[in-house]
């Protein structure tokens, strides 16, 4: 039983940043859409956490009677499978919590029973291409295994934050990381791992220029269904194009080479939105300032 000295209900609370992180070979195209497993490996940069991050707040009190989440101020809907599946990993893991000052005490087995409130901050565009979905899944999954008190063992907590959404198994890991695509269908091998900590080449520079921050008509999800449905390119690029660049990549990063780490981003990229292009009916990301600024950088 959670049991609390006084009468008066209590609550706990845990509050937890996540930078979001900016994939240079990308993940696009699942081959589960339920447990969220994609079809080919992808490496991403974390950014400071000082400049584009969600910060969550989750908390638990006797007195909640459901389970509620706050985005950016407005109540948003939890029956969603992603957020149920967080929810239902993390308390599946959860472990005993004492309070000894406050006079609480949860078992593990109170998880259950118990209903959490979330409220989360983007500090920069939702949905509108910067990874919102990465730092915000990061965030409430590193959050509430905090709150409930959950050993982090083999990247586990990775493929709770990845069961939310792909990208936002890279955010637990700073520096540069690489989503291990896995084999298994169970998705147990389909987790982050930092290939370097954000020290090794600390003279990389990221700008981030917002071109829009309007929420994009096709979100990622959405719109890497219709690609693995409809488009070759993908298929061609995930069996034979992706797992070479993946090498040279790791590459590029070990010996902080910077010519061919930006050349192999901007091709990745510009692939990125030829898929979009295959795709049918066609997605575009790119408005005309994204345009324009990717021809003077091929120049
Ligand atoms: N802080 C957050 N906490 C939990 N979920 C969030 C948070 N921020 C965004 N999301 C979820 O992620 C969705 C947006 O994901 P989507 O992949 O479409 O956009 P994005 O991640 O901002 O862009 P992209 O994937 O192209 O980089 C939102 O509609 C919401 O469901
Ligand atoms: C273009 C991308 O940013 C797509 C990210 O897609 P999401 O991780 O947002 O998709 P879901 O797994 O469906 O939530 C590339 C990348 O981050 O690797």
């Amino acid at each position: 039983m959670a049991v609390s000295k006084g009468s008066e209900p209590w609550i706990l609370m845990v509050t937890a940043r996540s930078p979001t992180n900016i994939a240079v070979i990308k993940y696009w195209g699942k081959r589960d859409e339920t447990l969220i497993l994609p079809i080919n490996d992808s490496i991403s940069v974390t950014l400071d956490p000082d400049h584009l991050c969600t910060t969550t707040t989750v908390a638990v009190s006797p007195a909640f009677d459901s389970d509620r989440m706050w985005l950016n101020g407005k109540e948003i809907s939890l029956s969603g499978g992603r957020y149920q599946s967080c929810l239902r990993e993390i308390r599946r893991r959860a472990g005993d919590v004492e309070d000894e000052k406050k006079g609480i005490r949860i078992r593990k087995v109170d998880w259950e029973r118990l209903r959490v409130h979330i409220a989360s901050y983007n500090n920069f565009p939702t949905a509108a291409g910067l990874a919102s979905s990465a730092a915000g899944f990061a965030c409430l999954a590193f959050a509430l295994a905090k709150l409930m008190n959950i050993k982090e063992e083999n990247g586990e907590l990775s493929s709770i934050a990845r069961q939310g959404s792909g990208s936002a198994c890279r955010s637990l890991y700073g520096g540069f990381v690489k989503w291990v695509m896995g084999n298994d269908a169970s998705g147990h091998d389909s987790i982050a791992v930092q290939l370097a900590n954000e020290s090794h080449w600390d003279d990389l520079v990221i700008i981030i220029a917002v071109v829009s921050s309007q929420q994009k008509e096709t979100s990622s999800t959405a719109g890497m269904r219709e690609s693995f449905d409809t488009s070759t390119l993908l298929h061609y690029r995930s069996k034979v194009v992706v797992p070479r660049r993946i090498l040279q990549m790791e590459e590029a990063i070990r010996n902080r080479d910077f010519q061919s780490f930006a050349r192999l981003t901007c091709a990745d990229s510009n692939q990125f939105h030829a898929v979009c292009l295959d795709t049918s009916p066609p997605i575009f990301y790119m408005n005309d300032t994204s345009r324009r600024h990717v021809l003077l950088y091929s120049l």
